[in-house]
């Protein structure tokens, strides 16, 4: 599990951490974990131009004192200050002592020949949109050839939310810090990071429960249970699927499809759109009738492509009157959004899956011109909390919170995602990880990351021989599901 902790949450750590050691030390540990991770990128020392973009706080430190083992192995290190007057003092001193070469104009700063670029403006110590002079280099620098490298967080994006309210340094690889910011893995910021690496500078012990969570491949196969020998078809957890209609039956195919590939033990389908399943689908239980015509099941799916007319509301409300988890999709949160009720008044467990416009009708205070906001982590917990569910909100990061707060952030996926069907696909990965949890008693919100991890990596799969539509995702399901359960994951 990969912890996520705020700011404040890492100020606090290294705090407590240096009441316990000498002056400086984390600081040293932070610029040796940097400077080894850019000598292991950049591939050698000796001759590398290397160009660092200090301001005036400790991010700033990191990078002089990186800087001055950079140079004090044979790189041509240049440091331009973005405050002279206030750069850390004993890192210049260091800087300077190594070999390093103050630049005394930022014109000359030689961002147009790096190999290499670190940008220690400015930390977790920074707010709002990167200043004039700082966005100025930041731009240089990504328009020059170096590697760029940012130091803790790119700056310009706000560490605990992902928010880039102006200019932003945009890096190909972040060395963090202490503790994953949640900032680098979700909302804009994520775009930013690059290739996230952490540096251990020994603040676990006093970090505390993450503000959120990210799951590896080994948290998502520990949440979806496999068979054992004395398995039968009902032990997986039974998944009820309504989606599609006669007219449009992909929704309930890939919606199906999709669930009996993540865990075949057995999936019900209900709806309109039964004789396209059927066809697809022979493995599937299949009832043209309503819900509870279906046959019992541990949860359902609800609402992809079944439409909103009143048959429809009437089907909805049926299966949201159940005593079973339920995941609620596409046409099923439309109209979820004109009778809150239905799921605000339930016990059992429910997701809902919205895009951002599907949030913005559930939730009025997303709408409007501002939209959800750039704090996605923020506005999944305020919309799971007000319907007393579980939401899980689609986005580049895929955000999951749930009422009490627990959140994740997904970390698998890729952009050719962003295709028609994909979402109905999830849905019925949802359904089978959600299906089970009687057995397992995962909380809903951990079923829904462990289910969002898994599509993406079955995305991956699929996208990594070129464009995917949504069947090839329900076809690299399995071997997904089996790469996660032997730890190979794809790239
Ligand atoms: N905590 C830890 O465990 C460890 C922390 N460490 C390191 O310390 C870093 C935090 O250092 P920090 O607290 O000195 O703040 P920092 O990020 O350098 O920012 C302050 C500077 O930014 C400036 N500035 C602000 N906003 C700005 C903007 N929009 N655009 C432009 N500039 C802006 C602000 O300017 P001022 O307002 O003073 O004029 C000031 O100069 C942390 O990220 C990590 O790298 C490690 O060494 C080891 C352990
Ligand atoms: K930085």
């Amino acid at each position: 599990m990969i912890g996520l902790h705020t700011a404040e949450q890492v100020r606090t750590a290294e705090r407590a951490l240096m009441a316990t050691l000498p002056p400086g030390t984390l600081m040293q540990r932070a610029a040796t974990g940097l400077a080894t991770v850019c000598l292991g990128l950049a591939g050698r020392a000796h001759g590398l131009r290397v160009v660092l973009l200090v301001g005036a706080g400790d991010n700033g430190g990191d990078a002089l004192f990186a800087g001055a083992q950079l140079a004090g192995r044979g790189a041509q290190v240049t440091a331009v200050l973005l405050a002279p007057e206030r750069a850390h003092a004993s890192g210049l001193t260091a800087f300077r002592r190594a070999g390093g070469r103050v630049a005394d104009d930022p014109a000359r700063s030689g961002l147009d020949r790096a190999d290499l670029v670190l940008d220690g403006i400015v930390g977790i110590g920074g707010s709002g949109g990167l200043r004039p002079a700082a966005a100025d280099l930041a731009g240089q620098a990504a328009a020059g050839p170096g590697l760029l490298v940012a130091v803790d967080l790119p700056s310009g994006v706000a560490a605990d939310t992902g928010e880039v309210p102006g200019e932003v340094f945009p890096a190909q690889h972040t060395v963090t810090f202490g503790a994953v910011k949640p900032g680098l893995v979700v909302g804009e910021g994520r775009r930013h990071a690059g290739q996230v690496h952490l540096v251990d500078i020994g603040l676990g012990p006093h970090l505390g429960d993450p503000a959120a969570r990210q799951l590896t491949d080994a948290d998502a196969a520990a949440r979806i249970e496999p068979p054992s020998p004395d398995s039968d078809k009902y032990s997986g957890g039974v998944v009820g699927v309504v989606a599609g209609s006669a007219t449009y039956p992909g929704a309930g195919v890939l919606c199906t499809g999709a669930a009996l590939r993540t865990r075949p033990g057995l999936v019900r389908y209900a709806g309109t759109a039964a004789d396209g399943v059927r066809a697809s689908w022979p493995e599937a239980i299949v009832t043209s009738g309503r819900p509870g015509d279906a046959g019992r099941v541990q949860a359902w799916v609800v609402g992809p492509g079944m439409g909103t007319d009143d048959d429809a509301r009437s089907v909805l409300a049926e299966v949201l009157a159940t005593d079973l988890p339920v995941v609620v999709d596409a046409d099923g949160l439309t109209m979820v959004a004109d009778a809150p009720e239905l799921v605000r008044d339930r016990t059992a467990p429910t997701v809902l899956t919205p895009h951002d416009r599907e949030f913005a009708r559930l939730f009025t205070w997303a709408g409007g011109s501002t939209g959800i906001g750039g704090d996605r982590m923020a506005a999944a917990r305020r919309g799971a909390a007000e319907l007393g569910c579980t939401v899980l909100l689609k986005g580049d990061a895929t955000v999951i919170a749930d009422a009490h707060g627990t959140t994740y952030v997904n970390g698998t996926g890729t952009p050719w995602l962003a295709t028609a069907g994909t979402g109905d696909v999830l849905s019925g990965v949802l359904g089978a990880v959600l299906a089970q949890t009687p057995v397992t008693g995962l909380p809903a919100v951990e079923a829904a990351a462990a289910a969002a991890h898994l599509h993406g990596r079955a995305g991956q799969l699929a996208a990594a021989d070129g464009p995917l539509i949504a069947g090839d995702l329900v076809r690299h399901l399995a071997e997904a599901v089996g790469r996660l359960y032997r730890g190979g994951a794809p790239a």
